[in-house]
C-alpha cells in the first residue's frame, strides 16, 4: 500500500488554473523530489498534500486515510498526529528556546505527558548534534542550527510523512549539504518518508525520484 496516494488534484485561484490534475504515490521510506519552474504550483500541490489547503477536486490518502472527508477539527488534529512540516524560513517562535520550539507540535496535541515530551525532544536533538544549543533561543543558533530544530520539531510527533518546501533554501551550500545527508539519514535509520519541493537541484539528484512540475501539472 502506498503511504500516500493523490489523484486528480485540481486547484483554481479565482480564474488561475494552479493545479491541472495531478497525480502522486509514495511508499514508505522514499524520498521524492519535486522540482520545476517558479509558478508551476509546487507549493500548491505541497499544501495540499499536508491539508493546509483544501483541493477544489480529487482526493488525498494518507495511510489509508482520505483526508478531506474529514471536518476542519478532526482535520488539523491528524495533520499534526500524522504530518511534519520543515518551510523555508523555520517559523520558529522567537520568545521560546530550541527545546520549547522542538516540542511545541507535543504540546498542542497532547501526545503523552509533559514528561515524555520533553524527552523525545531532547533525544531528537541530541540526534540532530544540539545537545549544547537546547536552552538557546532562535536568535542565539546559527541558521543551520535553526533549520535542524525546526527538523526536531517537524519529527516530534513522529509523522508519518515530513513534507519540505525548500528546506535548504535560506542555507549557505555547506549547511546545505549537512541538512540533505540528515533527510537521507532519516529515512535509512527510521524510515522516514519525506516529499520535498526544492531548487536545488544537488538534492533532486540524490532523492529516490525527482519529479518535475510544470504550469500545474507533473511532467511523465
Ligand atoms: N493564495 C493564492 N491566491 C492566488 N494565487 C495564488 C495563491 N497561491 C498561489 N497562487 C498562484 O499560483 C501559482 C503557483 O504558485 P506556487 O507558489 O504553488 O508555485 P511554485 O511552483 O511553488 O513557485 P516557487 O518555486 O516560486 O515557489 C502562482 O502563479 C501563484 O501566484
Amino acid at each position: 500500500m502506498n503511504l500516500l496516494q493523490a489523484s486528480g488534484i485540481r486547484r483554481t485561484y479565482g480564474s488561475l488554473q494552479v493545479l491541472k490534475g495531478i497525480d502522486l504515490e509514495v511508499k514508505k521510506g522514499e524520498v521524492v523530489a519535486i522540482v520545476g519552474p517558479s509558478g508551476a504550483g509546487k507549493s500548491t500541490f505541497l499544501h495540499i498534500l499536508g491539508t493546509l489547503d483544501r483541493p477544489d477536486e480529487g482526493q488525498v490518502l494518507i495511510e489509508g486515510v482520505n483526508v478531506f472527508t474529514q471536518k476542519d477539527k478532526d482535520l488539523a488534529k491528524f495533520r499534526n498526529e500524522k504530518i511534519g512540516f520543515i518551510f523555508q524560513f523555520h517559523n520558529l517562535l522567537a520568545e521560546f528556546t530550541a527545546l520549547e520550539n522542538t516540542c511545541m507540535p507535543g504540546y498542542i496535541n497532547g501526545l503523552g505527558n509533559e514528561k515524555e515530551i520533553i524527552s523525545r525532544g531532547k533525544e531528537l536533538l541530541e540526534m540532530l548534534g544540539l545537545s549544547g544549543r537546547m536552552d538557546h533561543l532562535p536568535s542565539q543558533l546559527s541558521g543551520g542550527e535553526q533549520q535542524r530544530v525546526a527538523v526536531a520539531r517537524a519529527l516530534l510527533n513522529k509523522p508519518s510523512i515530513v513534507l519540505a518546501d525548500e528546506p535548504s533554501g535560506n542555507l549557505d551550500s555547506h549547511n546545505a549539504l549537512d541538512l540533505h545527508q540528515l533527510f537521507f539519514k532519516l529515512r535509512d535509520d527510521f524510515g522516514q518518508t519525506f516529499v520535498i519541493v526544492t531548487h536545488n537541484e544537488e538534492l533532486a539528484e540524490m532523492a529516490d525520484r525527482r519529479l518535475v512540475m510544470q504550469d500545474g501539472m507533473m511532467l511523465p
